[in-house]
């Protein structure tokens, strides 16, 4: 996973109201410069939006958020998933993502989550809800302690706050929905999504992440 996180400073997330927005979304993402997408399952085309993507856009690295259940795996890896992403981990989701062999992002929001999924052989990990459980500080505060680990903080984040996390030694990359506002996919405005993209795709990591 820690491979995909360097690969641009935002990984998008994308809660689609309708499957057919995926693709032109996706597009507009890519060419702005992101090419890391995660689409969460919190709809009904959620998936069908992935296989779309994942047939249809090449430069997409298409991912699924809000795992929340190990059946889901399966799903997102037959619908064409390249990784997926949890709030939260469990023992059950964390065997599922072993047996799918797919690379996999969990979730965790205090120091012993941490250890302890470091303990299981994860490094790179998801720290979610960012801004309420104490945002770019927090993270600052586990580098003497943990220095190994790599976060993608995501929830709350916008642009400004995202420059905060990146210039941290452990943030590769920051995940948010800002640069895929409802609206803009509702007006299928895919210019603006790309210029959103662009400008998040300009933010630089800290080297050392
Ligand atoms: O669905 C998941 O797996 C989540 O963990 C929640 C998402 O990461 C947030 O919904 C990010 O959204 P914003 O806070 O709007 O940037």
């Amino acid at each position: 996973m820690g491979e995909l996180l360097a690969l641009a400073p935002v990984i998008p997330v994308l809660t689609l109201e309708g499957a057919a927005d995926g693709v032109p979304v996706a597009r507009a993402l890519v060419a702005g410069g992101l090419p890391v997408l995660e689409v969460t399952l919190r709809t009904p085309g959620a998936l069908e939006a992935v296989r779309a993507i994942a047939d249809a856009v090449p430069g997409a690295v298409v991912g699924v958020g809000t795992v929340v259940t190990p059946a889901q795996f399966d799903a997102a890896r037959r619908a064409g998933a390249r990784f997926a992403v949890s709030p939260g981990q469990t023992p059950a989701l964390l065997s599922a993502a072993a047996d799918a062999g797919m690379p996999y992002l969990p979730g965790m929001a205090s120091v012993s989550e941490a250890m302890a999924l470091a303990e299981r052989g994860y490094r790179a990990l998801k720290f979610f809800p960012a801004e309420s459980c104490g945002g770019a500080g927090f993270l600052r505060a586990l580098l003497a302690p943990l220095p190994e680990l790599r976060f993608c903080p995501t929830g709350g984040i916008d642009s400004a706050k995202a420059e905060e996390y990146l210039a941290l030694p452990n943030v590769p990359c920051v995940g948010g929905s800002w640069p895929v506002p409802a609206a803009a996919v509702r007006a299928g405005n895919w210019d603006r999504i790309e210029a959103l993209a662009h400008a998040a795709a300009s933010l630089r990591a800290n080297p050392a992440a």
